[in-house]
């Protein structure tokens, strides 16, 4: 497929030119319109979907593949922004590849002009102020391998310690790291943990060592060490690839009112696909594999969820068949009854080399979207 796109991208780069980004939906080359997809419903106020397009990197430039993802001028006015997404086909009977685009709609669009500090301010601010009110908040990045999940949910945490410090609020820090299923002390020398659901239902991180944030600074610190324990190597699309899920879950408490919350900032994985692991060893291979059934297992557990969300009868959301959802059980847990905000950002990597995961992506950022 990547010679293909090589070999057509001065003509794909004519069919982009001529897009009218202000029709419903590019199609050229005699595709019949199809209905724009349905949109996302945006009326959960617990949940908010966004995604956040990393720029075109120097190496992405320079490897000849163009953008395909463009976001339409952002709308003030509208609950949902608009991004293009352009592809080319093989056509058996046509003589030249076909041009097809598809358009998605989601709450919360960052091009990549857009700053972590714009991504913390839109969607992420809310998420710690109910932390810091005594409730539940997640937040989790998810995207393909090299989409910037890592870049973002890095400075996201940051700035989030330094506004729930700013609320005067007690804070304490444990950071995990998931491989396959099992988990890892990050702020304890890389030391295994055990996760274990208690008797009232809410998962323990057994063993987890918590550390107390003092300040800013310190917490930075912190965080950044927890970071230079994860594990990361080399891959065919990203020199520096994150190889395992990564949790942080900061205890919030209010010493004046003794409420405690929690917030948990999840850095998932880089989905990859058969293109991805060409120059895969054995242990990455295995790794890959690993985290690939626990991705597998989270999606299965959000259309599960969405569809419990809509259905009469009792729908089974597969928590406990990974560690990961277990971790995440109360945004999956259609019983839950403490109150959970959560914040997905779905990030994409807009090279035309990414386009078929870069479609994936968006549309679990919409099937998440309905969840209610
Ligand atoms: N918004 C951004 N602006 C500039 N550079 C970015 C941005 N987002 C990501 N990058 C760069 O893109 C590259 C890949 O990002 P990152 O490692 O965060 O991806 P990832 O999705 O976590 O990948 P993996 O799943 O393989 O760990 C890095 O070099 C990073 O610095």
């Amino acid at each position: 497929m990547d010679q293909f796109y090589l070999k057509n991208a001065a003509l794909y780069q004519t069919y982009v030119d001529k897009v009218d980004p202000t029709k419903p939906q590019a199609h050229f080359m005699n595709l019949a319109p199809r209905p724009t997809k349905e949109a996302a419903d945006s009326s959960n106020p617990n949940m908010s979907i966004g995604v956040r397009i990393r720029p075109m990197l120097a190496d992405d430039i320079a490897s000849g593949f163009p953008c395909a993802v463009y976001p339409r001028p952002h709308d003030p006015t509208a609950k949902q922004q608009t991004i293009d997404l352009h592809d080319l086909y093989n056509h058996p009977r046509r003589p030249r590849p076909i041009f097809k685009s598809s358009t998605h709609k989601l709450q919360h669009v960052f091009d990549a002009s857009a700053s972590t500090s714009d991504v913390y301010n839109e969607v992420v601010r809310d998420l710690v102020v109910s932390a810091a009110d005594g409730k539940l908040g997640t937040l989790f990045t998810y995207g393909q391998t090299s989409s910037g999940k890592t870049f973002t949910v890095t400075e996201l945490q940051k700035l989030a310690v330094a506004d729930l410090l700013d609320r005067h609020a007690e804070l304490h820090v444990t950071v995990v790291e998931l491989a396959g299923n099992v988990a890892f002390d990050l702020l304890n020398q890389r030391e295994r943990i055990a996760v274990r659901e208690d008797a009232s239902g809410t998962t323990q991180l057994v063993g987890a060592i918590q550390h107390q944030i003092t300040d800013k600074d310190q917490g930075i610190e912190l965080l950044e060490r927890a970071m230079s324990f994860r594990r990361a190597a080399p891959t065919l699309k990203n020199p520096a690839s994150s190889r395992s899920h990564c949790i942080c879950r900061i205890k919030v408490t209010q010493p004046a009112t003794h409420t405690q919350g929690f917030l948990y900032m999840v850095d998932l994985a880089g989905s990859e696909i058969a293109r991805d692991v060409t120059e895969h060893g054995p242990e990455l291979m295995r790794e890959t594999r690993e985290n690939n059934v626990s991705l597998s297992v989270l999606k299965d557990c959000i259309r599960q969820r969405a569809l419990a969300a809509t259905s009469k009868k009792k729908v089974h959301v597969p928590i406990r068949e990974s560690t990961l959802t277990k971790i995440l059980k109360h945004v999956f847990d259609p019983e839950e009854n403490q109150e959970c905000k959560t914040v997905v950002v779905a990030c994409l990597n807009p090279s035309l080399a990414d386009v078929a995961s870069s479609k994936n992506t968006l549309r679990y950022a919409e099937l998440l979207g309905k969840m209610d």
